[in-house]
């Protein structure tokens, strides 16, 4: 009998960077890599229990996990909800306007949040929007509520198969989690959220999280989402198979709910995503994508995944219908940008995943130009969330100094 979940997994199969000879796979779920083949590198040791820091398993004191927020954002909190496209995106038809999500339960809780730690986007050009407002709005809601009905249920396979959704299969002991110690440093750090109901995330992604059956935040999504939330750059140190995925999707999700998008051109070729998920690999990028339309199922937010090795032609298509949140691999990303097929001016959110292992595959100079020659907003202009799974000093002092990545 198995004496571990880990131990019913698959042999590991090495994970193939994209710039291999792999098989070649489609995007948008036909032909993925086959979800089995990966197996978080935790998981891979089947005689070490999953999830447990690995100085507990030594008898030791976990060491802290880390989170550095960013700065206060300054200014008035009523620049937080809108966004001014620029350059090439000011053209077409709006898209985003969606009604300001009343939070079921949650009474009268502003959005945007109207405390100090509030993110003021002080963006140049940035005007005040009425998300209800405006002709553009009303047709991008009947857009998105068009959309919606034609999106696939990503919950479907879940449902058919209970018991490959349910915590207790995922080999996942939380409760194992809650003893380990996270150090956050900046300056009025907002507090950590020791439920889901603490934390403002409206309706349609709290009904997510409860088809989810995400019953209460792990620790990495209990400090960074009201960190994110409240506006702030963040960098967070986590192991993999901490929840870094919720933790990062959740505050772009519920920010892209909140927060009018106008002016962002439709129907054109080039796509206009507002938020950016880079990860490493292919594999990790579909298994973001995967979780990621969960998390935003129903709620008119369209999430597409672009990695390398795979034929770019469906990928294009696939940005063409539309995207809002892009999960890329940062080769096949440039590879796009370099096609002019996709622009980085309305990106308001950008997550970096296991960045240290980014670093590691050598991906240094593409994130470089990524981040700082293209055309994404700077710095203060969009909101940054860095996560990895260690965070040696050589990394943080590169991307401290070398990347224009955070407001720090
Ligand atoms: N709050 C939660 N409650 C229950 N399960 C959760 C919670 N957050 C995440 N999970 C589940 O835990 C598993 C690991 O989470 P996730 O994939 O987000 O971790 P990760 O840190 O991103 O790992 P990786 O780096 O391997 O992608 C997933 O099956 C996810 O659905």
């Amino acid at each position: 009998m198995l004496s571990n979940w880990s131990e019913s997994l698959p042999e590991p199969v090495a994970e193939i960077p994209e710039s291999s000879d792999a098989p070649t796979f489609a995007a948008g779920g036909v032909n993925r890599p086959p979800r089995a083949s990966y197996v978080p590198p935790h998981l891979r040791n089947p005689h070490q229990s999953a999830f447990v820091a690995p100085e507990a398993l030594q008898g030791r004191e976990p060491a802290p996990r880390i989170i550095k927020t960013g700065h206060i954002p300054k200014g008035s909190s009523s620049s937080y909800d809108s966004f001014e496209p620029q350059g090439e995106a000011r053209k077409g038809s709006a898209l985003g306007a969606l009604p300001r999500a009343t939070q079921a339960g949650a009474g009268t809780r502003p959005w945007p949040p109207t405390d100090s730690s509030a993110r003021a986007v002080n963006r140049r050009d940035s005007v005040a929007v009425d998300a209800n407002s405006g002709r553009s709005g009303r047709n991008a809601i009947s857009d998105r509520r068009g959309r919606r009905d034609r999106e696939g249920d990503p919950f479907l396979k879940d449902e058919t198969s209970e018991a490959m959704f349910s915590q207790e299969n995922t080999g996942i002991n939380f409760d194992a989690y809650e003893d380990i110690p996270v150090e956050t440093s900046g300056d009025n750090v907002p507090p950590p959220a020791n439920t889901f109901g603490e934390i403002d995330l409206g309706p349609a992604l709290n009904a997510n999280i409860q088809r989810c059956k995400y019953v209460k935040p792990t620790p990495v999504q209990k400090h960074a989402i009201p960190i994110s939330l409240a506006g702030r750059d963040l960098m967070a140190c986590a192991q993999t198979g901490s929840g870094k995925t919720a933790a990062f999707c959740f505050p772009i999700i519920a920010g892209l709910i909140h927060n009018s998008m106008r002016g962002r051109p439709r129907g054109g070729r080039k796509a206009f995503p507002l938020a950016l998920i880079l990860s490493p690999t292919r594999e990790l990028s579909c298994q973001i994508h995967d979780e990621a339309k969960k998390f935003a199922y129903q709620t008119g937010i369209r999430v597409v995944v672009a990695y390398g090795g795979a034929p770019v032609h469906h990928q294009l298509r696939e940005l063409e219908r539309g995207v809002d949140i892009l999960v890329a691999t940062p080769g096949r990303l440039s590879d796009l940008l370099e096609r002019a097929r996709l622009s980085l001016s309305m990106v308001r959110y950008l997550a970096l995943d296991e960045a240290d292992r980014m670093l590691d595959m050598g991906f240094e100079p593409q994130i470089r130009r990524i981040v700082e020659q293209m055309d994404m907003p700077p710095v203060g202009e969009r909101q940054t969330m860095l996560f990895s799974a260690t965070f040696p000093k050589e990394i943080q002092v590169i991307l401290e100094s070398h990347f224009m990545i955070y407001d720090m």
